[in-house]
């Protein structure tokens, strides 16, 4: 059955067979504004019986909230099936969020350093079911949320349709109003996707968690290695890159496994000539099988990076809600 919320107004209409200016109403009701159906204005009450006759309005129920001493929020959500997923409200400069989605429940790609790996994959989330938790989110934040990161549990890729219409309601004037540019997908990398993603010419962010720069780090790190090979996944990233613009890269750093200088090496070798931003964040790992680096390997692996990536950004990145397991790669879905 079609739901409410799982989709952008043109969709909606082109469902339902009702006018785009009556799917836009009706989502600026229930999306936009976090309203029930019968509060939709303008629209005949045909429509409002035909979309409450086809459409589903189930909603997630929220089973736990945990807030981390920095201000970060995780929700553990479950679903009608009885599955639950995770969601981590992001604090910004004090003013805003943005908030990280999860798109499956588990996942079946298994990093080594990923506790959402370890959970192995249940199934896909529909696409109401990626909105509902930012609706959920918004009802329970007095700022706004400005961004929208796929990076909960799940690998996007593997559930690509949902999570793209997921994405087109999100930034739907009528619906979730969230900046295109302001929502990222992050891939584990998976080639045939991010190609079929730069083909079709998509304008929210994408991510390439990439954590290794030799095919044998990344193997024993990422089993997806196997299938889709280091090589070709950076030249999907260079396609993408050169159609585009510079791809974000995102590298979890850990101490004594990928932070040497032969790494950064390998790293500038990979890249060179392809726009990226390195995005390197410490590994949280609450197994104590990695550890982040230490501040001297930091350092000696940014001065590295400088050296090896001349002119290529690299920011480091803050991730929060380690005493509430919200980091990344932290999300169990389980209750503290
Ligand atoms: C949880 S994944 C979800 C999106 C997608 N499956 C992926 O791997 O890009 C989001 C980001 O968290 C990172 N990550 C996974 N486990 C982590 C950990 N233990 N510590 C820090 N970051 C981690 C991944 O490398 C990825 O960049
Ligand atoms: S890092 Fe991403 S791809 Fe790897 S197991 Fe975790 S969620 Fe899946």
């Amino acid at each position: 059955m079609l739901h409410l919320v799982g989709q952008d107004s043109r969709a909606l209409a082109r469902a339902l067979g009702v006018d785009l200016a009556d799917a836009r109403r009706v989502l600026g009701a229930v999306v936009g504004r976090g309203r029930p159906l019968r509060e939709a204005r303008n629209v005949r009450r045909a429509v409002l019986d035909l979309v409450e006759a086809r459409c589903s309005q189930a909603r997630l129920s929220r089973v736990a909230v945990a807030d981390a001493q920095d201000g970060f929020r995780k929700y553990l959500f479950q679903l009608p099936d009885g599955a639950r997923v995770e969601a981590v409200r992001i604090p910004l400069f004090d003013t805003h969020h943005t908030l990280c989605l999860s798109s499956q429940v588990g996942c079946a790609l298994g990093c080594a350093f990923c506790a959402t790996g370890r959970l192995g994959l249940t199934r896909n989330l529909e696409p109401w079911e990626i909105v509902a938790q930012f609706l959920e989110v918004r009802a329970d934040s007095a700022r706004p949320i400005t961004g929208a990161v796929f990076m909960g549990q799940g690998e996007p890729f593997h559930n690509y349709e949902a999570v793209l219409q997921a994405a087109y309601a999100l930034c739907d004037p009528a619906g979730g109003r969230v900046d295109q540019r302001r929502i990222s997908i992050s891939t584990a990398g998976v080639v045939p996707m991010i190609r079929r993603y730069t083909a079709e010419g998509h304008k929210f962010r994408l991510c390439v968690s990439l954590n290794a720069a030799t095919p044998e780090k990344r193997a024993a790190l990422m089993p997806v290695e196997r299938g889709y090979p280091l090589a070709e996944l950076v030249d999907a990233v260079r396609e993408h890159a050169a159609r585009r613009g510079r791809v974000t890269l995102e590298y979890v750093m850990m101490g004594g496994e990928n932070v040497g200088e032969e790494d950064a090496a390998a790293l500038g070798r990979l890249l060179s000539g392809i726009p990226v931003r390195l995005n390197p964040i410490d590994v949280n790992d609450a197994t104590g099988r990695f550890r982040p680096p230490s501040p001297d390997e930091w350092r000696r692996f940014r001065d590295a990076l400088a050296r090896h990536l001349p002119g290529q950004p690299v920011v480091r990145r803050y991730s929060g809600g380690k005493d509430e397991h919200a980091a990344c790669g932290m999300l169990a879905s389980t209750v503290s």
